[in-house]
């Protein structure tokens, strides 16, 4: 069995975040494996409270993982501090860990800040460069690229920018376009489209989440870059498409709507 790591913040409301990630994966049949950088209390309507586990906690977490079950691939999703995201990249070199997906979490779904803002050079220098494709949003892709995208033009330019000083890919994801739902793959210089059919679903809380890990698990069964992105995209929709409605906010995903 392909075993994926998450390391990421808890959701206990189970629409994002490691329960996000741990349902993707088992969905995708691969064994599913967390250190938890941070509990969040939150629900669909918002984050309400957020304790960080501490830098040095999240390292023997990955100590006790990289030892024993060694991943076949992992994905990176909220950071919140400079200290945590640097024990994270020590560990990931330490280890040599491999088909790394970062995604560059910054803001909730319900428009709650999950990093604080000073660990955002740290993000950008540290961690996104070791990741083999990193999974911004359109605001996120703002910060990273310095500035607005307002339609797919803007997406291929940011994507360019952002992909200048990265080894890795680069994958702006659309859903925060009104229009359309096409993530942009910008990989080895080249430009690729990922078209989605837009839902009309207003619950999109753990979007992001679920597609990084999806991701992961597919380069984990051994598909490559474009094929693993194709896969996900295809997961996302079918598992938006569901209809699923919980909560009073912005509801969470039915990851299993394909078992
Ligand atoms: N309404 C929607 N219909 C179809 N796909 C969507 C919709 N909203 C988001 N997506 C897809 O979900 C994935 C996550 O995108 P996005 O919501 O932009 O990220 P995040 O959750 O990080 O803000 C992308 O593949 C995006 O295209
Ligand atoms: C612990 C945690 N991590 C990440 C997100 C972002 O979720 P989304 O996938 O909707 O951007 C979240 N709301 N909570």
């Amino acid at each position: 069995m392909k075993k994926v790591l998450t390391i990421a913040g808890s959701d206990c409301s189970g629409g994002a975040g490691i329960q996000a990630d741990i349902k993707t994966m088992t969905a995708h049949k691969v064994y599913a494996m967390s250190v938890i950088t941070a509990l969040t209390a939150q629900n669909t309507t918002g984050v309400y409270g957020v304790l960080d586990a501490g830098a040095d906690f999240v390292g023997q977490q990955m100590d006790c993982v990289f030892k024993d079950i060694f991943p076949d691939a992992v994905k990176i999703g909220m950071v919140s501090n400079i200290e945590t995201i640097q024990m994270i990249a020590a560990k990931l070199k330490e280890y040599h860990a491999k088909n790394i997906v970062v995604d560059p979490v910054m803001v909730s779904t319900s428009g709650c800040a999950l990093m604080q803002p000073d660990a955002m050079d740290t993000l950008i220098s540290v961690l996104l460069p070791m990741g083999d494709i990193i999974t911004p949003n359109i605001p996120e892709a703002e910060k990273l690229c310095g500035f607005e995208i307002k339609n797919v033009e803007d997406m291929k330019k940011a994507a360019e920018v952002i992909g200048r000083n990265l080894s890795g890919s680069v994958l702006i994801k659309g859903g925060h376009l009104t229009e359309t739902a096409d993530d942009l793959l910008y990989h080895d210089g080249e430009f690729m489209w990922y078209r989605g059919e837009r839902v009309n679903n207003p619950n999109t809380h753990g979007t992001g989440c679920t597609l990084s890990s999806a991701i992961a698990s597919n380069l984990a069964l051994g598909y490559d870059m474009k094929t693993s992105v194709q896969n996900a995209k295809n997961y996302i929709t079918g598992a938006l498409k569901d209809g699923l409605d919980l909560g009073e906010g912005s509801g969470p995903l039915n990851h299993c709507f394909n078992l």
